[in-house]
């Protein structure tokens, strides 16, 4: 039998949208693998036996009063070679911004050693604030994007990574495309070989991802050519979607219809497909994404810049589209999914109330927007594992053991979040968790089972 770890501790999940639960001290049995065996409840006949036996193995971990479990979050939208960028040269608009600061930085990334060294960093950086699977955009440079998947490896993350293909000469400067269109999908397969072979040596996964960087920057042979692709290899796809006017416009203008029928016709849409932003999806096009399986990665710090508009959560989340939350480093400029749950919560509610006061309320905004900071949690947990298809984002038997331990209440003052004997019902902590939490309360950090990261 394979030896389990127990681990005993208050937890709190969400498997159901909109909904809270808590696990009072149970023992999480987890095995070799880093998979969830089990969960015992203090109610069961088995509790005592087992938490005995595992004291007496030397394999039993447990947290001091004050101590809660959250599941990893995970992150669906990351430029890996943005983050040097991230808080500068946020004033642009979105075309502007790609060919003024991006893209100049992005072509560094031929450089290995800068490569390793950013990425690295990065990957800390995202462990560090509870961030334990993330969606990578790489750069065009095939083998620094290895180096990504190597730094995730090094640390424990579970990543997922694409090496970015952007052929159209007319549409990419010359220092920062690939050199044709036969270059960039021989060097995806390359990648998307080099990866799978990675991914044997990294228990909590690390996965290809085919990455057109978004419609503009490819030719149409491109675009086909990395459906099939993905359809050969059976792997995740990510792209941009719907996401400024200027982007949008471009699409209608070259096939005459949007881009997310345009991804479907490319074979670029499925249950592998996350697609960022789409801030102008409309509902036909949501009815696509629910009918493929397709996902959004909702990143609403960056929306806020780029987005020329507010992404509808909650009406999509109705018509069946499965929806996670990203960062979108460097649009956005917080690495932490925690303030991207805090604006995905104040985006809605803005959306929902209006902002234009000179119009009566019942014209100002979208009715039934408003979504909950617990409903923002389940996408940031849940919503993202269902968007990658992967066994992640709830503490549940036969998913990932994947979990950040927040400590809101030690004798570690200021990194304290006292309660005065207040406001401490169950919904109420993770409220406060969610909303104040500061990255020195996140004190261990563990992926596929492994405890990856601590602080104390
Ligand atoms: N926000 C954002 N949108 C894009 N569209 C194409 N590339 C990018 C990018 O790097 N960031
Ligand atoms: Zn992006």
């Amino acid at each position: 039998m394979n030896r389990l770890q127990i681990i005993q501790a208050n937890a709190f999940h969400s498997p159901k949208y909109g909904k809270i639960e808590f696990l009072e001290n149970v023992l999480f049995c987890v095995d070799a693998k880093g998979v969830i065996q089990d969960i015992i409840h203090t109610d069961h006949p088995d509790y005592l036996q087992v938490l005995a036996s595992a004291k007496e193995a030397g394999n039993l971990q447990t947290y001091p009063k004050g101590s809660y479990l959250l599941p990893g979050f995970i992150d669906l939208h990351v430029h890996a070679p943005q983050w040097p960028q991230a808080g500068v040269a946020l004033d642009r608009p979105l075309y502007d911004w790609l060919n003024q600061c991006t893209f100049p930085l992005e072509a560094k990334y031929a450089d290995l050693n800068f490569a390793r060294e950013v990425y690295t960093d990065l990957v800390h950086q995202l462990l560090q604030r509870g961030t334990t699977t993330v969606l990578y955009f790489g750069s065009i440079h095939s083998d620094s994007c290895l180096e990504l998947a190597k730094a995730c490896i090094q640390q424990g993350q579970r990543g997922l990574v694409g090496k970015v293909v952007m052929d159209d000469p007319k549409q990419n400067p010359e220092y920062y495309r690939d050199s044709s269109t036969q270059e960039a999908l021989a060097e995806t397969e390359r990648f998307i070989l080099k990866m799978l072979e990675l991914n044997q040596s990294a228990p909590q996964g690390v996965y290809p991802v085919v990455t057109p960087r978004f419609i503009p920057s490819c030719t149409d042979e491109a675009l086909k050519g990395l459906g099939e692709l993905a359809q050969k290899y059976d792997v995740h796809i990510q792209s941009h979607c719907s996401e400024s006017d200027w982007e949008h416009e471009h699409v209608h203008t070259r096939f005459g219809k949007t881009d997310s029928q345009a991804l479907h016709d490319f074979g670029l849409l499925g249950k592998k497909s996350v697609m960022a932003h789409c801030t102008f999806l409309g509902e036909d096009g949501a009815k696509l994404f629910a009918q493929t399986g397709t996902a959004i990665a909702h990143c609403p710090i960056s929306n806020a810049y780029f987005g020329n508009s507010v992404l509808p959560t909650a009406s999509l989340q109705k018509l069946g589209v499965d929806i996670g939350l990203g960062t979108d480093i460097s649009g956005g400029f917080s690495p932490s999914l925690y303030d991207n749950l805090k604006q995905a919560v104040i985006s809605s509610r803005m959306l929902e109330d209006g902002v234009d006061s000179t119009k009566p309320p019942e014209e100002r905004g979208l009715a039934d927007s408003r979504i909950s900071i617990i409903e923002a949690f389940w996408h940031a947990t849940t919503g993202g594992g269902k968007a990658l298809s992967l066994p992640i984002g709830q503490f549940k038997k036969e998913f990932a053991f994947d979990a950040q331990v927040v400590q809101i209440d030690s004798q570690n003052k200021p990194y304290t979040m006292p309660d005065f004997g207040l406001f401490n019902s169950e919904e109420e902590i993770l409220q406060k968790i969610l909303y104040l939490a500061t990255p020195q309360m996140i004190r261990e950090v563990w992926v596929q089972g492994k405890k990856v990261y601590t602080n104390h």
